[in-house]
């Protein structure tokens, strides 16, 4: 895990033994000293500065942190969206310097099905349009990964007879259906009610489990983080800087109660708030503990 040049306040959290493997498999992407930029006619904006993770295959990366600290940016980047001002992002070892169907992005908003075509058209257009498959062959795949996600009866169905849970599902499906190498998913569930929110938790986990994706997801709840995540980098405010990573692998929708749970959950919120300098004294302050 390459850590050299970033500031990593905490790093000793994460136990390296704790990836997919104990012997590490060489990483599926790597961000290395990633800092990323707007550029408007006023002014630069720099959303994060020397970034750097690795993401191991069929891992669950979350990326969590308070609003405005570049998650969203971070994933844009990864997306092939925004190219870094400093540093690189490699997939398979090779620089990303585009949008491709190897990395495919879900969001947080409702409205991103084209409303004119049905379910099964939504998630068989990305494999039509980068000739990836045929028609036949589109509509077999989008229909198994339909039913993957509980939907296999809404097939014909147009996204406005959907609820906002069962869009997200048709995203998520059509993600997967492109079988690509990571899953990018930005707040998928901050626009849903508590309990869907929950329930959307507990069948990404139940797919992951099933199909084995690489996952990196973005979240600023710590609680979805923790379910969700295998492991966490907290970003800290503007610009967003590795503070730490976490080991969360453990925990899962039936840890949410439990004392271990509670207890990493108000680590996190300690080190994610702590003053500016004051995170690796916490950090080496709860080690001594
Ligand atoms: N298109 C843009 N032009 C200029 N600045 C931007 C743009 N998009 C984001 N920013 C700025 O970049 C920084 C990081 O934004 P980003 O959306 O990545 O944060 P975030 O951590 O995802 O926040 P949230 O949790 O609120 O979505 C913020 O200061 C934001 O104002």
């Amino acid at each position: 895990m390459q850590k050299e040049g970033i500031a990593v306040t905490d790093i000793s959290l994460v136990s390296t033994s704790d990836a997919p493997g104990h012997a590490l498999p060489a990483p599926l992407l790597e961000v290395d000293r990633v800092s990323l930029e707007y550029r408007t006619p006023e002014r630069v904006v720099r959303a994060t500065h020397q970034v750097s993770f690795d993401l191991y295959p069929a891992e669950r990366y979350v990326l969590l942190g308070p609003s405005g600290c570049g998650k969203s940016t971070l994933l844009k980047s990864v997306a092939g969206f925004l190219p870094p001002v400093e540093g690189e992002i490699r997939l398979d070892g090779r620089v990303v310097r585009q949008p491709g169907p190897d990395r495919i992005v879900v969001f947080q908003e409702f409205d991103q099905l084209p409303p004119w075509k049905t379910v099964r058209q939504n998630v068989m257009f990305p494999l039509l349009a980068s000739g990836r498959l045929g028609r036949r062959e589109a509509g077999e795949r989008a229909l198994h990964y339909l039913e993957k996600v509980g939907l296999a009866a809404f097939a014909e169905a147009y996204p406005h007879q959907l609820s906002g849970g069962m869009k997200q599902r048709v995203a998520i499906a059509r993600a997967l259906a492109m079988q690509p190498r990571i899953l990018l998913m930005d707040e998928p569930f901050a626009a849903l009610d508590a309990l869907t929110r929950r329930k959307m938790q507990e069948e990404l986990l139940a797919l992951w489990d099933e199909v084995g994706f690489t996952l990196l997801f973005v979240t600023h709840s710590i609680e979805e983080a923790l379910v969700v995540g295998s492991r966490i980098a907290l970003l800290s405010p503007h610009p967003g800087r590795v503070h730490a990573e976490i080991n969360s692998h453990e925990f899962g929708l039936h840890s949410t109660g439990n004392h271990r749970f509670q207890a990493t959950a108000q680590r996190i919120h300690r080190l994610l708030f702590a003053e500016p300098g004051q995170a690796g004294a916490q950090a080496l302050q709860e080690r001594a503990a």
